[in-house]
Order: C-alpha cells, then sequence, then structure tokens
C-alpha cells in the first residue's frame, strides 16, 4: 500500500472509518473501511471488509463495551494500528457544524479549530466528538495535513427565504439560520444517482437519510433546494433520540416550570425521539421486533412524520419525481420503507413489496407515479475525495 487517506466519521449512534489509497496516476481506490455502530444502545458491534468486500472483523460487542464515543475511537484506533502501512497521508475528517464561515472543505489549522468549537453548542451530540480526533491527531502527529468535511456544506445553495427564519433580521445576521445536516450524505446520493440513473438525477428528487439522525432533502438537478434539518440537528424528523420539530413553546414552557439549559439540552439530544416516545429503544430494530404499543406509536409518529415532511419539501422541488431512502433505516427497513410509502399513495407513490422486501436498488411497481430507490449512503466517500481534492495542490 503507498499513501493513503484516512477517513473518519462520528454520527450519533455510529463511529464509520475508510482508509483509501492514492494510486500513481492521482486517483483514489478504496482499501478497507468499517464501523462501530450502536454506541450506546443494546447491540454494538465492530465490523470491517476490505475492497473485494472480505470480512475483516465482525465482532459482537458487550453494550457496556462502547458506551460512548470515545470508547469505540479507542477500540477502531487499535484496530487501524494493525491494518494500516503507516501514518496516512491525510485524514478527512466529517464535521457536522461549518456555521455561515463554512461553504466547502478546509484544511485545518488552530485558528479554524478554534472556529469550529465555537460551534459546539450547536451540535451537541456531533461537534466535540468530531473536533476530538483533529486535536490527538494535531498534538502527536502534526506534520499530517487534517482536512474537516462540513455536514452543511452541501445546502448553502438554498434561497433566501428557505434559509431564513420569521425572526427579526438582528438574529440573522448573528448567524441563526437553516443551515441543514446530512450534507455529505446527499452529495453522495446525487453523485450516485447522476452515475447510475441521470435521468432520476436531472429531475425533483427527495432523499430521505433515516438514521439514527434523520433528515430529508429536496434536490433538484443533485442541487439543494431545502432540508428538514435546521439550525441544529434537532428540527425536522423524529429520530433515535431527538424529537425533530417541535414548538418553541414547549422549550418555553419547560424554562417555565425551572429546568434549566443542560437539563433541556440533555432531554431533547439523549431521550427524546424514538427512545422517550417508546420508553424502550432508540433502536429501530428493537422497536420493530417488540408488540409493545409504546413501540408501535413510536414507529408510527416515525412513519407519519417523515412522510408528512417528504409531502412539505414537494414545495421547494416543485413537485416530486423520485423519492430516495437511505442510511441505517432507510436502506434496511422495509417495514418503515412501506409505512412512509402507503402514507404517500395520494401522490401516486406504489410499492413493489418483493422489491422493497428485498431492499432492492428499485422498490416502486410499475404503476407508481414516483420512482421509489434504495441507494446505500457513502458519507465516507464523499469525505475522501473531498480531503483529496483539498490536499491536491499541496502534495
Ligand atoms: N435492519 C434494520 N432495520 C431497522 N433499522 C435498522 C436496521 N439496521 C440498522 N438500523 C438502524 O439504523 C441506525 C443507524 O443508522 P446510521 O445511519 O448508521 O446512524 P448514525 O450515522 O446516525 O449513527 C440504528 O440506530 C438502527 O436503529
Ligand atoms: C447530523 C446528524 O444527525 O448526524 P447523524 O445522523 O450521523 O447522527
Ligand atoms: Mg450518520
Amino acid at each position: 500500500m503507498g499513501d493513503v487517506i484516512l477517513v473518519v466519521n462520528a454520527g450519533s449512534s455510529s463511529l464509520k472509518f475508510q482508509v483509501h489509497e492514492v494510486t500513481p496516476d492521482g486517483t483514489l481506490a478504496f482499501s478497507l473501511g468499517g464501523q462501530v455502530s450502536g454506541i450506546g444502545a443494546e447491540q454494538p458491534g465492530f465490523r470491517a471488509r476490505d475492497a473485494n468486500g472480505a470480512v475483516l472483523e465482525d465482532r459482537r460487542l458487550q453494550p457496556g463495551d462502547v458506551p460512548d464515543l470515545a470508547a469505540a475511537q479507542e477500540i477502531m484506533a487499535g484496530w487501524l494500528q494493525g491494518h494500516m502501512p503507516g501514518p496516512p497521508l491525510a485524514v478527512g475528517h466529517r464535521i457536522v457544524h461549518g456555521g455561515p464561515r463554512m461553504s466547502r472543505s478546509v484544511l485545518l489549522s488552530h485558528d479554524i479549530l478554534d472556529y469550529l468549537d465555537s460551534l459546539s453548542p450547536l451540535a451537541p451530540l456531533h461537534q466535540q466528538n468530531n473536533l476530538a480526533p483533529v486535536r490527538v491527531i494535531f498534538e502527536h502527529w502534526p506534520e499530517i495535513r487534517q482536512v474537516a468535511c462540513f455536514d452543511t456544506a452541501f445546502h448553502r445553495t438554498q434561497s433566501p427565504v428557505v434559509e431564513r427564519f420569521a425572526l427579526p433580521n438582528e438574529y440573522y445576521e448573528r448567524g441563526v439560520r437553516r443551515y441543514g445536516f446530512h450534507g455529505l450524505s446527499y452529495q453522495y446520493i446525487a453523485g450516485r444517482l447522476r452515475e447510475t440513473m441521470p435521468e432520476v438525477a436531472a429531475g425533483r428528487v427527495i432523499a430521505a437519510h433515516l438514521g439514527s439522525g434523520a433528515s430529508a432533502c429536496a434536490m433538484v438537478d443533485g442541487v439543494s433546494r431545502e432540508t428538514t434539518m435546521g439550525f441544529t440537528a434537532l428540527d425536522g424528523l423524529p429520530m433515535g433520540t431527538r424529537p425533530g420539530r417541535l414548538d418553541a413553546g414547549v422549550v418555553l414552557w419547560m424554562l417555565e416550570q425551572g429546568m434549566n439549559h443542560d437539563e433541556i439540552q440533555d432531554l431533547l439530544y439523549n431521550h427524546s425521539g424514538m427512545k422517550g416516545l417508546s420508553g424502550i429503544s432508540n433502536d429501530m430494530r428493537t422497536l420493530l421486533a417488540s408488540t409493545d404499543p409504546a413501540a408501535r406509536l413510536a414507529v408510527d409518529y416515525f412513519t407519519y412524520r417523515t412522510a408528512e415532511s417528504i409531502a412539505g419539501l414537494c414545495v421547494a422541488a416543485g413537485g416530486l419525481d423520485s423519492l430516495v431512502f437511505t442510511a441505517g433505516v432507510g436502506e434496511n427497513s422495509p417495514e418503515v420503507r412501506a409505512g412512509v410509502c402507503s402514507r404517500l399513495e395520494w401522490l401516486g407513490v406504489r410499492l413493489d413489496e418483493a422489491a422493497n422486501a428485498a431492499n432492492a436498488q428499485v422498490i416502486s411497481g410499475p404503476d407508481s407515479r414516483i420512482g421509489v430507490y434504495v441507494v446505500p449512503t457513502n458519507e465516507e466517500l464523499v469525505i475522501a475525495r473531498q480531503t483529496h481534492d483539498t490536499i491536491r495542490g499541496m502534495l
């Protein structure tokens, strides 16, 4: 193996990584990748595979083994030491919040790190986890280039109306705007559609990124028009532990009742969503397997609000040609996709049951007015490419 780029992607329930070789002709070749999944949940695991798809690691872990991201990082770092040829040429990081200043990937410096650190209150579940490995590498291997790739950057094409809240202008100037997230995933989906189904990519597409964090995005010709997350990754669809759209009056009521900032933040980021509604779990697999009425309510809430948001996004897209499901739940759960799609039948959405059950690429039936697809996302590949593009001029 020659020079490599290491990619690190810390999500709310997973730590994903990939290693890409920079080939002599200057292109990237995937060499291995994997993830620690189920962080803080009841079924953690560690899987890795190589470029041929051969399984390099498939470990079931005990819930206590991976209580938080720091534990996941230790597992990943230990494993990578035995599987990488030496220090990487560069490390590409997923950074969830880029704030008003970042509209593309950037070479990390201490100044930029300080700026990104200042955005932490806007992404308490992610930003510090994203920045922790940056700091470790700066301290121990200062010669390694590090590149920040932002979840917010892809959405900077949105119109002023979409980007605004109906608040006095002063707040907009101070950065209180709808930034949107999961942009690395949507950029991958837009590119993948362009490669495999260019006529779909050119049209009006809504992609639903349904994972531990969940959002949906309206794209026309691969350009983001609107997305359900906003100033923070709390807004929009319900998620594993976050409520999604919430009347701001609820927060005022909590304050009035004597809850302080940290208590409200903890409630909204760690104990709401599927976990709060069901009282059972934040993991969709556990809820789908349960016959408890509270689990059914949580799943129904999820599919109802997701369908409702998709319908709302049709305004930004000017209609709908194609619907794409992606991320952990979207790629793997026929039941959730069927629940969402059954609430969109009035739009002309019809699923092919067998194709849906098989997680096939095309899951709409021949009588569907809307094409419905399952496209596995690959945020890490987008990060690898952005990292390579960012350092290329410096080699
Ligand atoms: N077969 C499945 N059926 C339903 N949900 C699944 C399945 N496999 C994974 N998931 C869900 O996907 C989630 C993880 O999705 P992912 O996109 O990796 O999340 P994140 O990047 O936010 O950590 C898990 O919380 C789990 O609930
Ligand atoms: C922004 C966000 O919620 O990311 P994730 O789904 O990876 O937690
Ligand atoms: Mg994710």
